[in-house]
């Protein structure tokens, strides 16, 4: 039988004209607590290329967002080795910037000066990244709120902001931990029209983890499906559409084909949640 979006990870190996920027050999992680050992992951061996746009669904609990706080080097993996532009990471990379599901915007600070944070932090150019960050800014739609507070905005700009602060020293990779799973749905689906505009016109290689199947396939080169707690990898899916995408996407028979492929390997799985 034909399996043309369906590529189980053993399968599905990186193109070989494609430069590995992320790479993960042997990562496994175990939570060590009060109440003893808590195994979070299974061994993973995954490649992630230059430019590419990667995003991982899995049920609750089986280790993704440990997965992307060991990539981002907030975290310590129990075994084997994440290397990120060919460097074993062991504590935060300059050219990683992270989204989390919450913005953690700082109050007291206006909309420009947290998105200037790396910047002060990285003790990079103020002029040069000022420039850059007002230009992310105004490509979000928030030109006209740079000066505001995060108070002043709603949920959906909040996040345009801490995407902005997680662009503005230019890094290669980005890695987003649901961002947009607070938002209201007709926001979500603004934001991930923009994300992916965002990134195909940047070439940045994103690691984007979500809960949904449709917005992981939208957004997607290839989504990475994990099993139940400890996770691992269960399967790799090709996405394969066309970019720019805009939301008919949505209603393209290999869109919708797609998602019910990996819809129905959850259920096999028993569910999302
Ligand atoms: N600091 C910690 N100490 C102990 N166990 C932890 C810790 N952080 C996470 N875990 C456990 O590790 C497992 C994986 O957690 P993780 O947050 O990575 O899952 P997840 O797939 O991101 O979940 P969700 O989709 O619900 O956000 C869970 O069983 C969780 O209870």
């Amino acid at each position: 039988m034909s399996r043309p979006y369906l590529r189980l990870a053993s399968e599905a190996p990186a193109p070989l004209s494609a430069s590995p920027i992320i790479e993960m050999r042997g990562v496994s992680k175990t939570y060590r607590t009060r109440d003893g050992d808590v195994p979070s992951l299974k061994p993973i061996d995954f490649t992630i290329n230059e430019g590419e746009f990667l995003v991982v669904v899995g049920p609750s609990g089986c280790g993704k967002s440990t997965l992307l706080k060991m990539v981002a080097g907030l975290l310590p993996p129990s075994a084997g080795e994440i290397r990120v532009e060919g460097r074993t990471i062991t504590k935060p990379h300059p050219g990683v910037g992270v989204v989390f599901q919450q913005p953690l915007l700082l109050p007291w600070r206006s909309v420009f000066a947290n998105v200037m944070m790396p910047v002060e932090v990285k003790g990079l150019d103020r002029t040069i990244y000022g420039r850059r960050a007002t230009e992310l800014l105004e490509m979000t739609g928030l030109g006209d709120f740079a000066n505001k507070y995060p108070w002043q905005l709603s949920g959906g700009m909040q996040q345009r902001a801490s995407i902005c602060r997680a662009l503005v020293h230019d890094p290669k990779i980005v890695l987003m931990d649901e961002p947009f799973g607070a938002l209201d749905a007709m926001t979500r689906e603004k934001m991930n029209v923009e994300l992916q505009r965002i990134q195909s016109t940047t070439g940045k290689t994103v690691l984007f983890i979500t809960h949904s199947i449709p917005e992981a396939v939208f957004l997607a080169d290839r989504v990475l499906v994990m099993s139940e707690r400890p996770g691992t990898i269960a399967a790799v899916y090709e996405v394969g559409l066309e970019r720019p995408r805009t939301l008919d996407v949505m209603a393209d028979p290999r869109f919708v084909a797609l998602t019910q492929k990996i819809r129905h390997h959850f259920y096999a799985q028993g569910g999302l949640d």
